[in-house]
């Protein structure tokens, strides 16, 4: 049962305790209850239940999907979430939600494209409302694809509650923290760190910062698991304990006019119920909401030489069904030492099969000098050529052979990297916040080819050699 450390109020929405306690681990079947005796033992549909809840199942996979695969919760509550009045679609519509994408509703492009933070809106705006999607590919009707949407918002969500059926929602908080109550319990998520509301879960989002900005990846058909470390071992990268999950915390009170608003196929449809969604008492099972701190992420790179590919920050992973390839990455790059030989150590210039958008959280990132700033995004689109911009580029090589170690701080970038080809909203490709300059980055880099090679030798003997350094360093 959670304890409630005393309740503060910031901003608008409802009390929250200064910090929640969690249950922890990912992928774990766990059990909750805000009062103790409140699940049933032994069955999962007793005639009663304790107390006089009603049992409702939530499934994150089908019935039959393999043990390790299949997902549900059975949630206890004072009503169940069928007692509401019909759906209507939401007046006034939201128009920028996209979860299928075709000719109609986007269009696409391979140039490299960038867009710097969008302003947090001044007219009263709330988590759905601020939420526009950027692109995706797929289809949330035939269970197989994704979206990437970026939200700007300034206010808590009220007497609402959103329910995404397309899909998984992970969120990226870029400024300003979310507060989010959900049919589990509550969640507190500061920038640094993210969270996922799986398919289905309703969930309200206070905003006790007021502004807020971010990002959101959605998977259809599939959900987010830690990646396979194969070589790495057992351990390294998240760590399957610093996955926190609500502890079960209900609201009994009546309230009249409570709306749901369930996205369905990228639209939006609201129903009317005299009770808070919030009314569950007690829980147990493995498909449940969590949140995760970057910060605790344990990354794994270069020791000797070269780039490691992307992947090694692999955060989660929501898989095809071919091997290896992913729906959809969320990769970081956090703060961490970079110890090379003879390297260049910012990101290679490179073409992808895959398709990366990015964003930064904060700081700055390593292969970008200028442009790319917090709250804004990059598209790099399957075999867009890309890479560090000419001053990153150019910086690196007259710095010389650098050796041993060298701390790259304050930063925090991501990456959503995905198999399928994205399609981009006209919102986003008309926005006043599109960089049409994006392509001037590259475009100053020139060619240091020279027959003889003797900028290489010079390149390599300045700040002398690696060896001596390194060996300066261990006596
Ligand atoms: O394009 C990017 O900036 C992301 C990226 C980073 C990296 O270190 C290697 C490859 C890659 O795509
Ligand atoms: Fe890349």
């Amino acid at each position: 049962m959670e304890r409630e450390s005393k309740a503060v109020s910031k901003g608008d929405g409802p009390d929250f305790p200064a910090e929640l306690e969690y249950e922890s681990g990912f992928g774990n079947h766990m059990a909750s209850e805000a009062i103790p005796g409140a699940l049933p033992q032994g069955q999962n549909s007793p005639l009663v239940c304790p107390y006089g809840l009603y049992a409702e199942q939530i499934s994150g996979t089908s019935f039959t999907a393999p043990r390790k695969l299949n997902l549900r919760s059975w949630l206890y509550r004072i009503k169940p979430s069928v007692t509401h009045e019909p759906f209507k679609p939401r007046v006034p519509g939201h128009g920028k939600l996209v979860s299928e994408f075709n000719q109609s509703n986007s269009s696409t492009t391979p140039t490299q494209l960038r867009w710097k933070p969008e302003d947090i809106p001044h007219s009263p705006t709330d988590f759905i409302d601020g939420l526009y999607t950027v692109c995706g590919a797929g289809s949330s009707f035939l269970r197989d694809g994704f979206a990437i949407h970026m939200y700007t918002a300034n206010k808590s969500m009220d007497n609402c509650a959103f329910c995404n059926a397309d899909g998984d929602f992970l969120i990226v908080p870029q400024e300003g923290r979310l507060w989010i109550t959900t049919e589990c319990g509550r969640l507190q998520v500061s920038p640094g760190e993210i969270a996922v509301l799986p398919q289905g879960f309703r969930f309200s989002v206070n905003l006790p910062d007021g502004p807020s900005r971010g990002y959101v990846a959605e998977v259809f058909g599939t959900h987010f698991q830690l990646p396979d470390l194969g070589p790495i071992g057992a351990n390294g990268l998240a760590a399957p304990r610093d996955f926190l999950v609500p502890k079960a915390w209900f609201e009994e009170s009546s309230c009249p006019g409570y709306t749901i608003v369930q996205k369905f196929g990228g639209e939006l449809f609201t129903a009317r119920q005299d009770f808070s969604p919030f009314n569950v008492v007690a829980w147990h099972g493995n498909y449940v909401p969590y949140k995760y701190d970057l910060s605790k992420f344990c990354p794994y790179n270069t020791v000797l030489f070269d780039h490691s590919d992307p992947s090694i920050n692999t955060v989660l992973t929501a898989p095809t069904d071919k091997p290896g390839v992913a729906l959809l990455d969320f990769v970081i790059f956090p703060p961490r030492w970079l110890v090379a030989e003879h390297t260049f150590r910012p990101p290679y210039y490179h073409r992808n099969c895959m398709t990366e958008f990015m964003g930064l959280i904060h700081g700055g990132y390593e292969a970008k000098a200028d442009g790319f700033l917090p709250g804004g995004a990059s598209l790099h689109s399957c075999m867009t050529p890309h890479g560090p911009d000419t001053k990153t580029y150019e910086a690196t090589i007259s710095r010389g052979n650098e050796a041993g170690p060298h701390r790259i701080t304050d930063t925090m970038a991501f990456m959503f990297e995905s198999f399928l080809m994205p399609r981009i909203c006209p919102w986003a490709l008309e926005s006043p916040f599109m960089d049409p300059d994006y392509y001037q980055c590259w475009i100053g880099l020139k060619s240091h080819f020279q027959r003889d090679g003797a900028n290489e030798k010079d390149i390599n003997n300045r700040n002398g050699h690696d060896e001596t350094k390194i060996g300066a360093h261990h006596g």
